[in-house]
């Protein structure tokens, strides 16, 4: 379970999140969405301990994450994938998958089982550099790799940026089969309302800072949330 209370970062003297409460209960997904520059990323940083944050507490499970160094956080059973996805170009999907076990002790038997069952595509593309993926490769290729390190939560930026609709598919069934067993708590930033709509059991949005609307996405009709976005 992740749980932020009243959480406040900044960058130098100028204020990006303002009190922002958040949870996601153990084995969910949340969506986070809002116009660009609201704070998003910000926020999913914030809760990996990459931006200064002098109010407010994060906690994993029931421990208090706050004050952990980033590599702590990891260490604890964060899994980030940024945006832009920050895969090693000059290593083969092999080597970046190997980089994700150090977590879980190099424990190859998970890399097979999440591999081949949720990645197909990267099973016949072992040996390739990262770099030659396309984006949507490179993106499920960025996944994977924060799954093997057997993360208890899992968060996601703007994971259908830039990709194919085909791609944005598999994504959301992975995702979905994610939650089916039920051991990931998934965080996402996504602007993709009918991705969202998909995937998520709770959604937050966020404008300039602070979140304006969140619920449960079952029964909600999407307009409203799009009304919120769209201010
Ligand atoms: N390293 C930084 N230093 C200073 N300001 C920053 C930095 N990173 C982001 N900002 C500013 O903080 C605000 C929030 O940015 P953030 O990236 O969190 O927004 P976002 O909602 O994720 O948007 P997007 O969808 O475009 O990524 C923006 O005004 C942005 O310009």
């Amino acid at each position: 379970m992740l749980k932020v209370d009243n959480l406040c970062a900044y960058y130098g003297e100028s204020i990006i999140l303002k009190d922002v409460s958040l949870s996601v209960e153990p084995g969910k997904v949340a969506c986070l969405l809002g116009r660009n520059g609201v704070g998003k990323s910000t926020f999913l940083k914030s809760v990996m301990g990459l931006v200064k944050t002098p109010k407010g507490s994060v906690y994993l499970d029931n421990d208090d994450i706050t004050k952990l160094p980033t590599y702590n956080r990891a260490r604890k059973g964060i899994g980030y994938v940024p945006q832009g996805r920050d895969i090693f170009p000059q290593l083969t999907v092999y080597e970046n998958l190997v980089l994700g076990l150090e977590r879980n002790g190099y424990k190859k038997g998970v890399l097979t089982k999440e591999v081949f069952e949720l990645f197909p595509v990267l099973n016949t593309m072992m040996k390739r550099k990262g770099g030659d993926l396309s984006g949507g490769q490179q993106q499920q290729l960025a996944i994977a790799r924060a799954l093997v390190s057997e993360p208890k939560i899992l968060l996601l930026d703007e994971p259908t940026e830039g990709i194919q609709p085909s791609i944005i598919q598999d994504i959301g069934r992975v995702i979905k089969k994610i939650k089916e067993r039920g051991n990931v708590t998934m965080l996402i930033v996504e602007q993709y309302l009918e991705f969202v709509m998909d995937v998520a059991d709770y959604f937050y949005v966020m404008d300039k800072g602070s979140i304006v609307l969140d619920g449960k996405t079952e029964g909600i009709d999407p307009q409203k949330i799009q009304e919120k976005i769209a201010i």
